[in-house]
């Protein structure tokens, strides 16, 4: 297996105690790599490392090394060609104040392209991944705003894959939205890890059993289990503060 990204040694702070402890992690390319673990155990700063948003913190220490197919991706100045390597959806959806076929084409026009059947491509490609187009392909042009919030947050992915990510980050992408969508969304990134390796936070361990390859538990800032998901929800953990999280013994 391909080693992805391969993350060594990594505290973090903001300032006071470390909230991930000489954390060690290997991501293989092309799998469902599901986190979970109780509040505050340092998931979602975890993600924010993989591609720097760690660093909109001012008061963030970040020490370790985080490798990108072997290379170090902190040791760039520019972050925006990373961002763009490592996609993140985050908890809540964010669209921009525009419509929606201009929030999905954003990206690709920042970067340069100017080919409108491109855009228009790239644009109904990313809608159809993200489960939206047959919802919103006769009103592209109307205000991205006036959606649904499930429907944000599934134009947030789409957003996120118009970048063409290798990496795709997503933190409690189902928090907002209704059970059938998130069905609709889990369908989606079953298809997309043939494409890309994504890495998942979720409060919702049945979530992390259906659609990782392997899940990590995270406490304290530390990986207290990582195994496959047929080893780790079959009873075969380190821990066995593993087993009563996902036994909903705490948490
Ligand atoms: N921007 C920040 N500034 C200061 N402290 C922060 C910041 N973001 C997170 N923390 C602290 O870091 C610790 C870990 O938070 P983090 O959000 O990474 O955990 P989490 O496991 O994702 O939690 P949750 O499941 O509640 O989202 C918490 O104690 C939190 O208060």
């Amino acid at each position: 297996m391909i080693k992805k990204i391969q993350i060594k040694g990594l505290t973090v702070n903001y300032g006071q105690q470390d909230v991930i402890s000489d954390l060690n992690l290997d991501i293989y390319q092309n799998e469902v790599l599901a986190i979970i673990g109780p509040a505050n155990s340092g998931k979602s700063s975890l993600l924010r490392c993989l591609n720097r948003m760690v660093e909109f913190n001012p008061h963030a220490n970040v020490k370790g090394e985080i490798l990108l197919d072997n290379e170090n991706i902190y040791q760039d100045e520019d972050s925006t060609f990373l961002r763009r390597r490592i996609g993140m959806v985050s908890p809540l959806p964010v669209g921009l104040p525009m419509s929606i076929k201009d929030n999905v084409t954003y990206a690709p026009r920042m970067a340069g392209c100017k080919d409108q059947a491109e855009l228009d491509y790239i644009m109904e490609d990313c809608l159809r991944k993200a489960a939206l187009w047959d919802e919103v392909k006769d009103r592209l042009d109307g205000l991205a705003t006036k959606l649904s919030g499930g429907q944000q947050q599934r134009l947030t992915i789409a957003r996120a894959l118009s970048h063409h990510p290798e990496v795709l980050c997503l933190d409690e992408f189902s928090i907002a939205i209704d059970p059938v969508t998130t069905m609709k969304i889990e369908a989606v990134l079953q298809e997309l890890k043939k494409q890309m390796t994504i890495v998942m936070v979720t409060n919702v361990i049945s979530q992390a059993r259906r659609l990782g390859d392997r899940t990590a538990m995270m406490l304290h800032g530390k990986i207290l289990d990582l195994d496959t998901n047929e080893n780790l929800f079959n009873g075969k953990v380190k821990d066995s503060r593993t087993q009563d999280y996902i036994e909903g013994l705490f948490g």
